[in-house]
């Protein structure tokens, strides 16, 4: 009876994606994140986002391709809308949500790092509480190269990530991770 007056913690994944490597990113997030029972998770493209989808959401997890070493073009716009289409500011509503980030890049080296900082300084920006997982800034992948497609620990990274963002939001919401 406990479990079922517990609200649940609502996880909102979202993604860019062309050629479907992020969105394989997106749907092992979507799957950690669901590990934690009592996780509702909504995993949609950015472009699909409601003003509902994210504001009724406790976190939101947003991935990237790497676009010339940052975030592409389409998730920047999704940002942006976050005033032009939602309002966010100057309320901050979307203030104390946990966020997190996650990339796949074509490269090693091509600037994976940056575009999951670039994302979570969106998201300090909208003073939400910032977290990492799978990876030291969250989950990523290369997928060009010596090294194409995702692979089982790029999964399990991304994984890892949803698991820690519904923890990290069950702790704020009900005080502990259950
Ligand atoms: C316009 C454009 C710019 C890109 N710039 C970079 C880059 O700077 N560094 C990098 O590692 N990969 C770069 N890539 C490769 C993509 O990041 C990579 O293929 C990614 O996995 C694609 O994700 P998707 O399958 O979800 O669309 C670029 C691709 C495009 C189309």
């Amino acid at each position: 009876a406990e479990e079922a007056s517990t609200p649940s913690v609502k996880v909102l994944v979202t993604y860019h994606s062309l050629s479907g490597h992020t969105e394989r990113m997106a749907e092992a997030v979507a799957s950690g994140a669901k590990e934690l029972p009592g996780t509702q998770v909504l995993l949609k493209r950015v472009g699909e986002v409601t003003a509902e989808d994210l504001f009724s959401s406790d976190a939101v997890v947003v991935g990237s391709p790497v676009y010339w070493s940052n975030m592409s073009g389409e998730v920047k716009s999704f940002f942006d809308d976050w005033q032009f289409k939602f309002g966010v500011f100057p309320e901050f509503k979307m203030k104390n949500k946990v966020g997190a980030a996650f990339a796949t890049g074509g490269q090693v080296s091509g600037g994976k790092e940056v575009t999951m900082l670039t994302i979570l300084a969106a998201m300090l920006g909208n003073q939400m509480i910032v977290v990492s997982g799978g990876g030291a800034f969250g989950a990523s992948a290369t997928t060009e190269g010596d090294s194409p497609g995702i692979d089982k620990g790029e999964l399990a990274d991304a994984r890892l990530l949803g698991m820690r963002v519904a923890e990290i939001s069950a702790m704020l919401k009900h005080g502990q991770a259950r």
